[in-house]
Formats: C-alpha cells, structure tokens, sequence
C-alpha cells in the first residue's frame, strides 16, 4: 500500500489527536523509578506500558533509538515491535536516531529507516545536516519514494548547539547563520507542497525569541524542550510565533515520569495537549 505524504498524513495527525509528541527515552534513572531492572526485561515492560497507555490517544511517538541500542539486538528487537505497535494504532512514529553522514553512507541509513519493507520503517527519522545538508539527498529522495519524513537538527534545544547553529557563513550573500541556512533548504523541499511538506526543521522549545529566523518552511518543526529541559507549553508562542501551528512539541521526561501506572502517564500526557491546545488556541 502506498503511503500518503509524511506532511499530509501529520497534519490530519495533529488536527484530529492534536499536536503532542510524546518521546519514548527509557533513561536507566526512569526504568529505576519504575521499579525495573535496567535490563532487556526492563526495557521491554517500559516500553510496552508507554505504547499499551498512550498509542491510541497522542499523535506522535519519537522513540529515541540509543535508549534501545544499549541492549544491542534484543534492544533493537524492543524498538521494532515498538515501532509496529505504534503504528498499527494509528499513531506516527519518529524515529529519533540523528542520523548523519557522507551521502553513499547516509544511503544505507535511509535504507534502515525509510524503506517501506524495512524492519525498522517510521514515518519520519531525525538527521544531523553537519556534513552538509546536501549529504542528506539520499534520505531525501527515498523519503519522498516511501511516503515518509524527515526532521532535520536546525536549532537544537541544548546551549551547546549555538556554536555551530549560530555560526554566519562567510560566503552566505544574505549572512545567513548555519541554522536559518538549513531553515531555508526546508523551505525549498517544501516548496508549494500541501498542507504542508514532509521535510521538517528540529527546533528547540527552550530557545526563546526566534523571530530572527525564517521558521515558515512550509513543513513542520519538531519542538523538543519541554518539561525536563524547562521550557512549557505556554512558551510556544513567543518562541516560535506565526510558526506555531506547524509546530509538534516533543515531551519525553515530562510525561514518562508518571509511569508505570497507565491512568497517571494519560493524564500527564491529556494535561500537557490540553496546555499545547490552549497556547496554540490563544494566538488566534
Ligand atoms: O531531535 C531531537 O529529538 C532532539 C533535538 C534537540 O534539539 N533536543 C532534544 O532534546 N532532542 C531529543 O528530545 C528528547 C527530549 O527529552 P526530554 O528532555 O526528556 O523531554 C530527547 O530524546 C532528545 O534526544
């Protein structure tokens, strides 16, 4: 079967179970608090109650795939039924895994994760841009042929991404920063598609006034950031402005440190979409 567009099928996501992306990060410190072992068994009873609670409720799913490899094989064996139960309850699966590298390499990356026949298959997959964002065009192109997306790393969340980020390219005629010129090959990906593209932008929620950036990529932005790094719902606006309808806020701690009990991690995740729908709402 042929898949719609990442971009049209993520915005009827979001339109009909709202915007949130809930981040499944088993941390050793959560598997503890959880009263788990940090263990395969750990990590296959966390990962089940995360998607057993919440799959039919939250629109998007960002798995963060380092979380799982730490097991090796039978780690990855807990993301891929993961990634399969997710998605046969009509939930979108980002993989979170940063994927970046030389473009003959990057072509087996996509292969990995982009392929439609591919055991680890998501709806989109997280990539670093560093080694240029031309080196990306394989995971591109079979984006595009599978129907599946991609977010790629703009403006991280962390302080330490300034550096890069932040940095003007000397030979950029505009001055544009690193960041803003990544912005601006979205934007081209994007171009005219409808409702939007399947080429997203990684923009951090803990950023604060982004009204220097061009964040109308005609795709959308990916905002981790929220509750364990400190920034909150309410914060949406400001950071991110007209943007903010594109926008998919990314809480992982946040919520998960409600569990293992399957009414608490629904109600911490109904309380933080009730908290995006209000701040989205308030900019009408
Ligand atoms: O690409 C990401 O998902 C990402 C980009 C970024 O700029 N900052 C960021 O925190 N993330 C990821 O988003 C998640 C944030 O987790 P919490 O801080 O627990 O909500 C982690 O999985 C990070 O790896």
């Amino acid at each position: 079967m042929t898949l719609e567009p990442f971009g049209t099928r993520l915005r009827h996501a979001m339109d009909t179970r709202g915007p949130l992306c809930v981040g499944i990060d088993p941390h050793a410190s959560l598997l503890s608090a959880w009263g788990l072992g940090d263990d395969i068994n750990g990590l296959e009873r966390f990962t089940r109650t995360v998607v057993e609670s919440l799959a039919e409720h939250v629109a998007v799913f960002k798995p963060q795939s380092a979380f799982f490899e730490r097991f090796g094989s039978r780690g990855i064996a807990v993301l891929e039924q993961a990634v399969a139960d997710l998605r046969e309850a009509g939930a979108l699966v980002v993989m979170d895994a940063k994927r970046g590298d030389i473009g003959s390499t990057m072509a087996a990356y996509a292969e990995t994760y982009l392929r439609k026949d591919s055991p680890l298959f998501s709806d989109a997959l997280t990539v670093s841009p560093y080694l240029g964002y031309g080196s990306l065009r394989p995971a591109v192109e079979l984006a595009r042929e599978s129907g599946a997306g991609l977010f790629v790393l703009a403006l991280t969340s962390n302080p330490e991404g300034a550096e890069v980020q932040r940095a003007v390219r000397p030979d950029d005629p505009a001055g544009r920063t690193i960041g803003a010129i990544m912005l601006g090959h979205l934007a081209d990906e994007n171009a005219g598609e409808e409702p939007m593209g399947s080429f997203g932008a990684v923009v951090g929620a803990t950023l604060g006034d982004l009204s220097s950036f061009d964040l109308d990529i005609n795709g959308p932005l990916l905002a981790p950031g929220i509750g364990a790094q400190g920034a909150t719902p309410a914060d949406l606006p400001a950071v991110f402005g007209p943007a903010v309808r594109n926008v998919v806020p990314n809480v992982s701690r946040g919520v998960l440190t409600y569990g293992p009990d399957a009414t608490a991690l629904r109600e911490a995740a109904t309380r933080y979409a009730e908290e995006i729908q209000d701040a989205v709402a308030a900019t009408d």
